[in-house]
Parts: C-alpha cells; structure tokens; sequence
C-alpha cells in the first residue's frame, strides 16, 4: 500500500511499496487524465520526458489500458530532447517510440517531436512554433493566467542533481521566461546539446507529475518537498521550482527515493 498525503504547498505524494505497484498506480492516473481530457476537450495533450519514465509507463501497452484508451485522441509532446538523430539510444523520442507509441494506435501526426537534422536553436524555435501553431488551432489549449500552452499532463523524471526535464541546477536556462522552449549546449549530463521546456511553460500545465525512483534520488525529493529550515537558492535544485500555478502537483516514488522525507 502506497504511504500518500498532501503537502501544503508541494502537492501530492505518493511513496510506493515497489516499482511495480508505482508503475500501476502511474498508468491508472494516466488512463484517468487521459479519459477526464478527452471528455472535457476532445483531446489529450500528454508531455512525455527521457529516463526511466518511460519503462515505468509500460503497462500502458498491456491490458485492460491497451484498449480502454482512447489512442487516436493523443497528442504527445516531449518536455526535453536531446539533440541527436532520432535513430540515437539517446533520442528521448526513440525510447518513448520504441517502447510505448510504435505499440499503440497514436496517429504519427499527433506526435509533436524535433527536428533532429538543425541545430540545438533551430530545433529549439521550430518546436515551439510547431507548439504555438496547435494552440492557436486550440489544439493545444492555452493558460488562462499566462502566455503559455495548459497542457493536460506533464510527466517529468528528476535526475539526483534534482534536474527535471533539461533544467540543471544553477543554469541560464531555469531564468528563461519569455520562451516556451530553450536550448543548452553545455548540458552537465550527456548529450550537451539539448532542447527543453521553460519553467512557465511547465508551471502552467494543468497537472505536472514527477517521478522518482532509487536510492539515489532520496536527497534531491527530500529538498524538493521538505519545509527546508535555511533555503538555499532554489536554482540549485530546479525540482523544487516545479509549483504549477493553476493545476495539480503530484510526485509518484518508490520507498528508496521517498526515505528521506520528513513524512516517511
Ligand atoms: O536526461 C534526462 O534525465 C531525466 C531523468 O532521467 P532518469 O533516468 O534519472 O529518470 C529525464 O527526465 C529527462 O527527460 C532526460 O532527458
């Protein structure tokens, strides 16, 4: 059983005994967001990230979820890249495509990913027009409180730098506000070049959720979450910057990442 509560400002946590029961958990509130969009909008506008999220999402492609979602109502879109061929095992489309939508019936048109054939600012400005393109068609439904696409779900790992989507801690590109994407080619974990979403944009998502798994993280989800006594400059742990300012905040753990809250 998942030890869960609501932190008065940090959202919803949820620690989970074992991967396997974070995975279901994981893929039943997708299922639910998923359902709850399309019944609202017509559609289902998901962000999908790299890293071990994925695998934790493969439950989708099993039954019942194979079938009881509503796939040609997707529209997915990633909250980072990294700037290599989409052939690359560090394409983050690669993963997702590879594991989850080369499985399922998403149209290939609803899928939104860079262009892997320009540089890290082109890929960077092409993305973001491609994104204001679908919301000024409301594919993509706007924020009522900012200059920025309400995407439904925002899916995003940390790292145990505390780095979420391509925002590193102390970087230029966690201070970005006027763009929707932005582009690094100093990345402090390989590949450098990358393209990512900004803070507005993820703060201004109607759900965000954070995964975290392993030991190694128990640090960074500590100083994500945890009332800190003396705060450090927040820059320095991009996770604890992930605050949507109209929509729901919900971290998904395991027990090794969840041992050192305060609460556990
Ligand atoms: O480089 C990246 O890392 C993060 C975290 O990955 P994880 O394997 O530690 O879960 C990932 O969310 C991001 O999309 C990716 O580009």
């Amino acid at each position: 059983m998942a030890l869960t509560w609501t932190h008065k400002d940090r959202g919803e946590i949820r620690v989970h005994e074992n991967l396997q029961e974070l995975s279901i958990d994981l893929v039943d509130y997708i299922a639910e967001v998923s359902e709850a969009s399309i019944k609202e909008h017509g559609a289902f506008c998901i962000v999908l990230s790299g890293g071990s999220l994925i695998s934790l999402m493969g439950k989708l492609i099993e039954p019942p979820y194979d079938k009881i979602i509503d796939w040609a109502k997707w529209y997915v879109f990633w909250a980072d890249e990294r700037v290599v061929a989409k052939s690359h095992d560090d394409s983050n489309y690669k993963l997702a495509k590879d594991n989850l939508l080369s499985k399922v019936n998403v149209f290939p048109r609803h899928i939104c990913s860079i262009n892997d054939t320009v540089s890290a600012e082109e890929a960077a400005a092409e993305y973001e027009f491609a994104i204001r393109q679908m919301v000024r068609t409301r594919t993509v439904a706007a924020s009522d409180n900012s200059d920025c696409p309400k995407f439904d779900l925002i899916l995003l790992g940390m790292g145990s730098d505390g780095h979420v989507a391509s925002l590193f801690p102390n970087h230029p590109a966690l201070l970005v506000k006027d763009d929707w994407v932005t582009f690094l080619t100093d990345s402090p974990k390989p590949p450098p070049e990358r393209i990512t979403f900004t803070l507005p944009v993820i703060n201004s998502a109607a759900r965000v959720v954070v995964v975290a798994t392993g030991e190694s993280k128990a640090n960074a989800i500590h100083l994500a979450i945890d009332d800190l006594p003396k705060q450090e400059s927040s820059l320095s742990l991009p996770a604890r910057l992930v605050h949507p300012s109209n929509g729901n905040l919900i971290w998904f753990m395991d027990k090794p990442a969840g041992s050192k809250l305060d609460k556990v």
